[in-house]
């Protein structure tokens, strides 16, 4: 029975001469039963140096010795096979090749108790210790990488490029570090202009992957018909117009860093084909049957909140659950106004201009500090650009407790001409129109997109290439 059992046994006798070698053993060492039955070298064969193996000392009963040669590093006594001793021995030459091999040996008794010989057990281990070997280097490389970083970051009032010294800053810093350390996808939450993008390029300039490109796409500014051309590409006579190959995305961002702003706008289609690409099952271009493969990481931002987008029908869960691993939440700038003073002195240096935060007049410090930031800091920039030209402060906004619905005085002022859309050609006079009825249902709606395009009778991703078109992204 024991001679044809597909694991490697073999059994040895008092006098510690082979007794039994079974066929896997056979398979297992390349030795023959006929030459090794009957002699007691076993598997000294495969030591370079001639010592007692794990059978010889199971057989003796010999621990002190088995510790000795074994160390503390292999487990001393089998928790599964009572009596029985295991270890795991290092051959740098088995049959021509390096090997983990593992052995559990256990004494065999006579009805009295007494031990007349042991049965060891062995496999081959090589595959399962190098991968943990593997493991173990990747996680110390990952730790001293971690380390590298969170010395590097000093006082912590910069990262990268993003200014900020408030304790939630610290704390997006810190989720920064770790997602820089692996490889896994990251969810950027937070509301527009709270600085996602910046804080997916922190994460790119910081992972192994900073030498290969970092790649924004906006997916709520491509129509839903192109995106699978924008992300895949297409091949020649693909469609009318498809004069040449194009790459998409996927080919671009090979070996980086996938930026996805407006994740919850992919289309339900996009999300799926994404999906394989991610998980290695390729992609084709479109008007090709090829499967190419990129290497990428997917940092995902939304101002969403997407688990209810996954209720709603508009995620899929699958997607989902395969960006959401590393989730960072940016908090606005009204909750971390202490930041302010950080954030001001810096766009001011960066304009080139000589004035600083603490010698503003007192009511203009006073200002800022009451002010709610609906648009964060992408309007603060925007604030202190209009203060450096005009030399006072104008936040274009609502007051905080503006009321829910869009105040009559607003459309009227619109409509009545006050800001003198009657001197403007037709076409440019409803363009001004839409732009402030636009800005004013965000600000209404706190800028919160989605409340603002049902209010306005639209859909988010119109209503997003509005705004871009207003330049209500790029200015607020
Ligand atoms: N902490 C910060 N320090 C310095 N600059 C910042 C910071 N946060 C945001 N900014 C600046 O504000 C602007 C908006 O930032 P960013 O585009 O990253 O915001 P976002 O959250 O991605 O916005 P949206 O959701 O509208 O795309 C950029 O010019 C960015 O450099």
């Amino acid at each position: 029975m024991l001679k044809y059992t597909p694991i490697a046994q073999f059994a040895i006798g008092l006098d510690h001469r082979v007794k039994v070698w079974n066929r896997a053993c056979e398979v297992l060492t390349g030795v023959s039963a006929e030459d090794i039955i009957g002699t007691d070298h076993q598997w000294k064969i495969f030591y370079p140096r001639k010592r007692p193996i794990l059978a010889d000392l199971v057989v003796e009963q010999d621990y002190n010795k088995f510790l000795e040669i074994y160390g503390t590093k292999n487990p001393a006594e089998s928790n599964i096979v009572p009596n029985a001793w295991e270890a795991t021995d290092y051959f740098e030459n088995f049959n021509g090749k390096p090997r983990y091999l593992y052995f559990l040996a256990a004494p065999v008794f006579d009805h009295e108790g007494n031990i007349t010989g042991a049965v060891t057990t062995l496999q081959d281990v090589t595959l399962r210790k190098m991968q943990e070997e593997a493991m173990k280097r990747e996680s110390e490389q990952l730790q001293q990488q971690y380390s590298l970083l969170r010395s590097s970051m000093g006082e912590r009032f910069k990262f990268c490029n993003i200014i900020g010294k408030s304790q939630k800053m610290q704390e997006v810093y810190d989720v920064i570090v770790r997602a820089a350390a692996c490889a896994d996808s990251v969810v950027i939450h937070g509301e527009s202009g709270v600085g996602k993008e910046l804080v997916a390029r922190a994460i790119h300039d910081s992972s192994e992957r900073k030498n290969a490109p970092f790649l924004p796409v906006n997916c709520g500014a491509i129509s839903e018909s192109l995106l699978e051309n924008e992300f895949f590409g297409h091949v020649k006579g693909a469609f009318t117009g498809a004069y040449n190959d194009k790459e998409g995305f996927l080919s671009h961002v090979q070996g980086g860093t996938l930026f996805l702003d407006e994740v919850g706008e992919l289309s339900l289609n996009m999300q799926v084909k994404l999906l394989r690409a991610i998980e290695g099952g390729g992609y084709s271009p479109v008007g090709s049957n090829e499967v190419l493969y990129s290497d990428f990481r997917i940092v995902a931002a939304s101002n969403l909140n997407l688990w209810d987008e996954v209720t709603k029908g508009r995620l899929r869960s699958d997607f989902f659950y395969r960006l959401y691993v590393i989730p960072v939440d940016i908090p606005p700038l009204r909750e971390r106004k202490e930041d302010l003073a950080l954030l001001a002195d810096h766009f001011f240096s960066h304009m080139e201009s000589p004035l600083h935060f603490d010698i503003l007049p007192g009511k203009d410090i006073k200002a800022l500090y009451n002010y709610h930031w609906p648009g964060n800091v992408r309007e603060l920039q925007n604030v202190l650009r209009r203060y450096i030209a005009l030399n006072s402060l104008d936040f274009m906004t609502l007051p905080e407790n503006a009321p829910p619905e869009i105040p009559p005085e607003i459309l009227s002022g619109i409509i009545d001409g006050r800001d003198s859309a009657t001197d403007l050609p037709l076409t440019d006079a409803v363009g001004r129109f839409e732009k402030q009825l636009i800005l004013s249902v965000l600000h209404i709606t706190r800028w919160h997109r989605e409340t603002a395009a049902t209010k306005l009778g639209i859909s988010r991703r119109t209503l997003y290439r509005k705004m871009m078109a207003h330049g209500l992204i790029s200015t607020l």
